[in-house]
């Protein structure tokens, strides 16, 4: 079974990086700071089941953010694959939820080993103008409330957001997992994140996990913003 001993620590750092041995440093530091390591695409190319299982070795839960986007045969198949080749099922994995709710259905079904199944909504890369360039109308509230519904209805566990929404689908979904991601400590560089939030206003809007990259990954001192972040959280 997968590790999920996370709720002492909310934190999940997101470890974005092809190279394994600066991956594999940063847990090692960051291991009594955080909550669980996400591992996402950039990590993933570059070094596989392989890689997430050194990552793992260190003991802390993996999210394993592989954001899965297709029919729901290829992405049943795609979950099995993965749990065939690695040695235990990451606490949590994505998909799209755009993919509908015959793919998460499947998805969910695929991953009953254990993993907690979350559907990304939408970016938080994205804002309203974006949304209205790929042809969506409505606000990301809206969107992402709508989405948050079809998720549920399809069987998953949970949801991706940002902190603008969190709240609104919380009340509406209370026993949902809600991972938010876009979190930026006051004074950090918001980078190419748009609906961004901090950590403490994420949690009190009712966020399960907080996913936070360069904002610890990118500091001087990576272990002391994490320690930071984790004494401000557990002050609440
Ligand atoms: O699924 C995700 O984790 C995710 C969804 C989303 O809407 N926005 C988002 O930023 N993420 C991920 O969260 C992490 C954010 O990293 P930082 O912006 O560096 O804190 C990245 O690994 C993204 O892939």
């Amino acid at each position: 079974m997968p590790n999920t001993d996370f709720l002492s620590n909310p934190v999940f750092v997101a470890l974005d990086t092809p190279d394994l041995k600066k991956a594999e440093k940063l847990a090692t530091i960051l291991r009594p700071h955080v909550g669980g390591i996400k591992l996402g695409l950039e990590f993933f190319m570059a070094h596989g089941h392989y890689g997430v299982e050194k990552i793992a070795d260190q003991g802390l839960p993996i999210f394993l953010d592989l954001k899965f986007h297709d029919i729901p045969n290829t992405v049943a198949s795609a979950i099995e694959a993965l749990f065939q080749a690695i040695k235990s099922p990451p606490a949590i994995l994505t998909v799209h939820t755009e993919g509908g709710e015959a793919m998460m259905r499947a998805a969910k079904k695929a991953a009953d080993k254990g993993s907690k199944v979350v559907g990304v909504t939408i970016l938080t890369s994205l804002d309203q103008s974006d949304l209205g360039v790929i042809g969506m109308t409505g606000t990301p509230e809206s969107q992402v409330e709508k989405l948050a519904r079809l998720a549920r209805r399809s069987g998953l566990d949970g949801i991706v957001c940002s902190g603008e929404e969190v709240e609104q689908v919380h009340e509406e979904w209370r026993d949902g997992f809600f991972v938010v991601p876009g979190i930026r400590p006051a004074d950090s560089v918001v980078g190419d994140q748009k609906r961004v939030c901090t950590p403490a206003d994420a949690l009190d809007r009712g966020a399960s996990i907080l996913v936070i990259g360069r904002p610890i990954t990118r500091a001087d001192e990576p272990a002391e913003v994490a320690s930071a972040i984790a004494r401000q959280l557990r002050r609440k």
